[in-house]
């Protein structure tokens, strides 16, 4: 068996986890919102349309904060569509994604939805085809408290008290050419920004995103950011990153190594950030919002381009397997590494549409392998977080080099600790020990576990309970030190506590 070691030490500390590290997204897409979050009619429908075995699996994955309504989709959006009198609703086509909205579900059922969930909303504003009064508008919607026309047509329409949304994005996506609206980036910071001063004369509290590239890969990247913030830096709070993942031409352990992709992308961007901050003598930081993250097979999409104008078509609805899961389980660990600048992440999407969340029209719904280990970072990541300094056995991956066997991370809430563990290895198991002295009286209290023998294995509704985790035996501390045994090709998360620790209060 290969060895591993790492150091839980309180001194190690990077920073606190922001409970807004475990966000998802629902976008006007597919079948995230019409038969995934909403489905009146269905035998699990609520008194609302929204089908309550869907709410229930929300709540067990932990999702804290959901982006909403796009994406994509928000760049044809007229918010004024979704609210009112159902009957008097327009069905308009969308330009994003080829499909036909009939505004049956808009921001007064998300709100509503977002309060059974137990989630914050986290609203996009249309920067590709409107501006600075429709965004200014939609705050005075969400949040006025009223006696302006459009608090109270927000209260006429069975919302007297605000909606107070406080995590706002300016657009989506503007630097990419698929965008509706699509900009460049000197366009786009002058538009973010007015838009910001504005959003923030109707609500000064109001947390403010700006875009930065849809991905690592676009030839722009690095100067959009720059660029933006230039003109935003003083008005803005987070700029947005976008990171989609998948296995190219059956190259697993590149695909096991997205993680390390992610974090140079955090660190590239993180350095933009300080490079403008620097520049305008702005002592200010910027914080990063990754706002889109998750594996999806991209090649797999045939595009929006050959859809036909269906009501609700499957689109890119991948069925994750236990590669996939790893993969997810080392993303959240690399989010939690840079958990001094990303305050805020969301993974794409909440329903169907590359999903944790699985649902059959009319039918069952079910727990896709990447929910599990997004479920156990958001329950259990808590506190601080604790660089944990592995020493991993490596391989040689054909995209990014050298990379270490073992992701890991901890977290540290009073008397609990929790390391989460990731081994890339498709053979070997992992003999881990980690140096525990720094935290007394340690011991462990559970070793859970996603890995199977088949990694190409999936869930589905018809057959929910393929892969799930399971709680192992074997992990120990003896005298300072954790040994455990991390299976090949696996998700780890081990929860430990001390008696000899005062808890927070
Ligand atoms: O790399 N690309 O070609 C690419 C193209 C589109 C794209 O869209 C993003 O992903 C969509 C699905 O979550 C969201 O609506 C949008 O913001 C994200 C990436």
């Amino acid at each position: 068996m290969r060895q591993a070691r790492l150091t839980l030490d309180p001194g190690f500390a990077v920073g606190e986890v922001d409970p807004r590290l475990f966000g998802s997204f629902v976008e006007h897409m597919g079948r995230c919102v019409y038969t995934g979050i909403y489905e009146p009619g269905h035998p699990a429908a609520d008194e609302d349309g929204f089908r309550a075995d869907v709410l229930e699996l929300v709540r067990e994955l932990g999702v804290t904060v959901v982006r909403y309504p796009g994406g994509n989709f928000v760049s044809g959006y007229r918010w004024e569509d979704g609210v009112g009198p159902r009957g008097e609703r327009p069905s308009r086509f969308d330009l994003a994604w080829r499909q036909i909205e009939t505004n049956e579900f808009g921001l007064n059922e998300f709100m509503t939805w977002s309060r059974k969930a137990g989630v914050a909303p986290m609203m996009a504003v249309n920067l590709g085809t409107r501006g600075v009064r429709e965004a200014a508008d939609l705050v005075e919607y969400c949040n006025f408290p009223g006696g302006t026309a459009l608090s109270d047509l927000r209260a006429k329409h069975g919302h007297p008290e605000p909606h107070g949304v406080s995590l706002w994005c300016l657009g989506n996506e503007l630097d990419g050419p698929w965008q509706t609206g699509h900009k460049t980036a000197h366009e786009y910071g002058r538009l973010a920004n007015e838009t910001a001063k504005a959003m923030r004369m109707v609500d000064p509290s109001i947390e403010l995103v700006a875009c930065g590239s849809s991905n690592s890969g676009m030839p722009t990247f690095g100067s959009w950011e720059a660029t933006v913030l230039e003109h935003t830096y003083d008005n803005v709070d987070y700029v947005s990153l976008h990171a989609y993942y998948e296995e190219h031409d059956g190259d697993l352990g590149s695909f096991l190594a997205s993680a390390v992709d992610m974090d140079h992308f955090i660190g590239s961007v993180v350095a933009t950030c300080d490079h403008v901050g620097a520049k305008l003598r702005n002592r200010k930081r910027i914080r990063l919002s990754f706002d889109e993250w998750n594996v999806w097979y991209m090649g797999r999409f045939v595009g929006e381009k050959n859809l036909a104008a269906e009501r609700v078509p499957r689109l890119i609805e991948d069925n994750y397997h236990v590669a996939d899961a790893v993969v997810v389980g080392s993303l959240l660990i690399t989010l939690l590494r840079h958990a001094d600048r990303v305050g805020v992440a969301c993974q794409a999407q909440l329903a169907n549409v590359i999903a944790p969340i699985l649902t059959e029209p009319g039918g069952g719904s079910c727990r896709q392998t990447i929910f599990f280990p997004f479920a156990h970072a958001a329950r259990h990541a808590r506190g601080r977080v604790l660089r944990v300094e592995p020493d991993s056995p490596r391989y040689d991956t054909a995209r990014f080099g050298d990379v270490p066997l073992l992701e890991a991370v901890a977290t540290q809430d009073g008397d609990e600790v929790v390391l989460f563990a990731v081994n890339r290895s498709v053979e070997d198991s992992l003999a881990l020990t980690a140096n525990v002295r720094a935290l007394p009286g340690l011991s462990v209290v559970e070793h859970v576990v996603l890995a199977s023998d088949d990694r190409t294995l999936t869930n589905t509704v018809a057959e929910p309970d393929r892969v799930l985790p399971r709680r192992v035996d074997g992990a120990s501390v003896v005298d300072g030190e954790l040994t455990a045994e991390l299976p090949a090709l696996s998700w780890n998360m081990i929860r430990l506590s001390s008696p000899q620790i005062r808890p927070t209060a």
